[in-house]
């Protein structure tokens, strides 16, 4: 297996839905099965903070969210947790800059898919050069997904970016919701992942129809 292309991890990263069980009232399965009807093209699954899953149950919805997204022909990343990505044979992983090495996270998996936050055009650089297939930037919005976040960038911080000449696979993070998606897609974002604006949806389904308006 080779290294993804540029232009299609572009495509797998329009509406890129990012949940652990913490971050819905129900069954993340289900949720995930309504976003995948909604028409994301990306998930991942990131088990983080209080109440998160550990062990075995953690392995377990794993492998569950993993089939929903292997029938549906997208991808299934795992957050952080390199060793379950690799005992899953997910798609890929995302790591941030507090995460493990990137070089040496690229050294473990192969050629999976690689992502890696970035808040600052070096850290940016200094992924891509690292071997990162795509960049998560933000929080593009104040968030209340995520408490240990860099300061907001705002959606034009990636249009910087590619003045600078980055033209890697961005993906926007951070706040992005139905009312806010198309400044996203404005900034030069080649996609928007979302947390809550999925997740608490009372139609996830509906909500992931309403993102992907924005790339119309
Ligand atoms: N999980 C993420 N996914 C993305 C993606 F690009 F996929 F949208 N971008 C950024 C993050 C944040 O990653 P990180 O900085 O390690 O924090 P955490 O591990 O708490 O998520
Ligand atoms: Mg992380």
């Amino acid at each position: 297996m080779a290294r993804i292309n540029s232009d299609k991890m572009k495509d797998f990263l329009k509406v890129y839905f990012i949940a652990g069980s913490t971050n819905v009232h129900g069954s993340l399965p289900t949720v995930l099965q309504q976003a995948i009807e909604g028409g994301i093209s990306i998930f991942q699954f990131r088990e983080k903070g209080n109440g998160a899953l550990t062990g075995e149950s953690k392995i377990t919805l794993a492998r569950e969210l993993q089939q929903l997204c292997q029938k549906a022909s997208i991808p299934f990343i795992v957050n952080d947790d390199i060793d379950l990505a690799i005992e899953l044979d997910a798609d890929g992983v995302h790591i941030g800059q507090e995460d493990d090495n990137i070089i040496e996270v690229r050294k473990k998996i192969g050629d999976r898919i690689l992502g890696v936050s970035a808040h600052t055009l070096d850290e940016a650089k200094a992924a891509l050069a690292s071997g990162a297939d795509y960049l998560g930037v933000g929080p593009v919005f104040p968030t209340s997904s995520k408490a240990d976040t860099r300061e907001v960038c705002g959606p034009h911080f990636i249009e910087e970016l590619r003045h600078e000449g980055i033209d890697a696979p961005i993906v926007a993070i951070g706040g992005i919701n139905v009312e806010n998606a198309t400044q996203v897609v404005h900034g030069k974002a080649d996609g928007l992942s979302v947390i809550s604006a999925i997740s608490s949806a009372n139609d996830p389904s509906d909500a992931v129809k309403m993102l992907n308006e924005a790339w119309k």
